[in-house]
Formats: structure tokens, C-alpha cells, sequence
């Protein structure tokens, strides 16, 4: 069996770590996990976790440090015999630190998206609050215009997706992620991927992990139609 591969992406509001983490998970048969998926579960199940996220959640807060460790060091630690690339965590020093002594992890892949472009793109974002799933009215619409895929029911904007909200979303998340961008950078295991298109910076990525997942991608591309 190949040795499990575990990866961070990193990247400010509307850089793309969902969609892309959803491209290098079909790609690679990785595991997505996503901190903000993984909460607004626990929220959905009343969890005791869930409802005391949800108190930071609702005021535009980040979730304390103890609780996030708490409620997703368990989660990693039971998925021992799975690959997984995680999205959204860690976000503060504390929390790597933290993931750090969990698990080694073999490569970080940091986004770094222009300013106007995350505006343009957030100003965009629709999004279905239940299940997390997030459409763009002009990169991935849905189908039906307003409604979510799965369910039919309707897409709402984010209060904090407005551009006045978006300039200090963007330098709290600057301040937050450069000690944890530096630590990775030191470790030797940070890649940069810069650029203002998904679908440009997606080759490199992906030829990224195929040089670091050869046997996870060998198993992908014999399940490739012949052609
Ligand atoms: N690692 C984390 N540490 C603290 N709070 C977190 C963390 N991950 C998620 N949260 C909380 O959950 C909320 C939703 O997270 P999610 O990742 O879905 O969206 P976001 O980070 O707000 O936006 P974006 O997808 O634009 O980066 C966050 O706004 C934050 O309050
Ligand atoms: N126009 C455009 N929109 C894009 C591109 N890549 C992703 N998007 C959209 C999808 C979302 O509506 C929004 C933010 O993407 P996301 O994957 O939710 O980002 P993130 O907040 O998880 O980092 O931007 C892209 O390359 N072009």
C-alpha cells in the first residue's frame, strides 16, 4: 500500500481552497475535509461543540483555537488509514502548532489571488447556508438561477461577501495566516500558487501532486476511459 498523504490548503476569502480542494480530491481519491463543512455540521446536530461555534459564527468571528482543536484533532486522529487534504484549518499559529503534533503533514499548498480578483469573485458567491456547497453567477452557477442543485432551495449571499466587509476579512486573514505561511515556508513543505484563474493555476497543482501521489494517481488514471 502507498503511504498516506496529508495536505493543507491555505489561501484568503474566495481564493479558491474549495474548489480546488474538490478538483485534487476526485483527482487524487483524497479526502476533503472542511473546518467550515465540519462546523456547520456539528451545528446541524446540536452537537455541544456546534452550538458554542455557532455563538462566534453568527457575530463573524473565528471559533476559538481550543475549540477547533478540540472538535478536529479527534476527527484526523480516526482517519489513520485515509489520505486527506484539509481546507480551512489551521488558520492561527496555535492551530498548527496543534496539528503539528498530530500528524506530519507533507505539503501546504498556499493560494495568493489578487485583492480585486477575491472581490470581484466574493461579490459573486451565492451560496446554499445548509450543506456549504457555493456557487459563482459567472465561474459555477447553478442550475436553476437562486436555487441549490441538490435541493432546490434558495442561495443566499453572505453578509460578510460584501466588498465594504471584504477589505478587513482580507487583513485579518493576512495577519492571522503569515506566522502560520512562515512555519510551513521553514518546514520546507509550503508551495505558492499565484494567478487570478482557477482553471490556470489547477495544472500546476495538479502536477504538483502527481509527482508527490504517484501511486494514488496511477490508480486514478487506470480507471481513465480508453481512449
Ligand atoms: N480554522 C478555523 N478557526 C476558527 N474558526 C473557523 C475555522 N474554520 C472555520 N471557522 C469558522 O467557521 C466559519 C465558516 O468557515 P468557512 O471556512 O466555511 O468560511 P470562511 O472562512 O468564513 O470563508 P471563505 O470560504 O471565504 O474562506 C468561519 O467564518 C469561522 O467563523
Ligand atoms: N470567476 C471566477 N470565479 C471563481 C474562480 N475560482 C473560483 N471561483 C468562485 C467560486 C466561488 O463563488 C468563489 C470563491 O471560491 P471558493 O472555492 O468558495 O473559495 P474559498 O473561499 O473556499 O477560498 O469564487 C475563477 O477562476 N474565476
Amino acid at each position: 500500500m502507498s503511504k498516506l498523504f496529508r495536505a493543507v490548503i491555505m489561501g484568503p476569502p474566495g481564493s479558491g481552497k474549495g474548489t480546488i480542494s474538490e478538483r485534487i480530491a476526485q483527482r487524487f481519491a483524497l479526502t476533503h475535509l472542511s473546518s467550515g463543512d465540519f462546523l456547520r455540521e456539528n451545528i446541524a446536530a446540536n452537537t455541544e461543540a456546534g452550538i458554542l461555534a455557532k455563538t462566534y459564527i453568527d457575530r463573524g468571528l473565528l471559533v476559538p483555537d481550543h475549540v477547533m482543536t478540540r472538535l478536529l484533532l479527534p476527527k484526523l486522529e480516526e482517519m489513520t488509514r485515509h489520505s486527506w487534504l484539509m481546507d480551512g484549518f489551521p488558520r492561527t499559529l496555535a492551530q498548527a502548532n496543534a496539528l503539528n503534533s498530530t500528524c506530519d503533514l507533507d505539503l501546504v499548498i498556499s493560494l495568493n489571488i489578487p485583492f480585486e480578483t477575491l472581490k470581484e469573485r466574493l461579490s459573486e458567491r451565492w451560496v446554499h447556508p445548509a450543506s456549504g456547497r457555493v456557487y459563482n453567477m459567472g465561474f459555477n452557477p447553478p442550475r436553476i438561477q437562486g436555487r441549490d442543485d441538490i435541493s432546490g432551495e434558495p442561495l443566499i449571499q453572505r453578509e460578510d461577501d460584501q466588498p465594504e466587509a471584504i477589505v478587513s476579512r482580507l487583513r485579518h486573514y493576512k495577519d492571522l495566516a503569515k506566522p502560520v505561511i512562515d512555519l510551513y515556508r521553514s518546514k520546507g513543505i509550503l508551495h505558492k500558487f499565484s494567478g487570478t484563474e482557477t482553471d490556470r493555476i489547477w495544472p500546476y497543482i495538479n502536477s504538483l501532486l502527481s509527482t508527490k501521489i504517484p501511486s494514488i494517481s496511477q490508480t486514478v488514471t487506470q480507471h481513465a476511459p480508453l481512449p
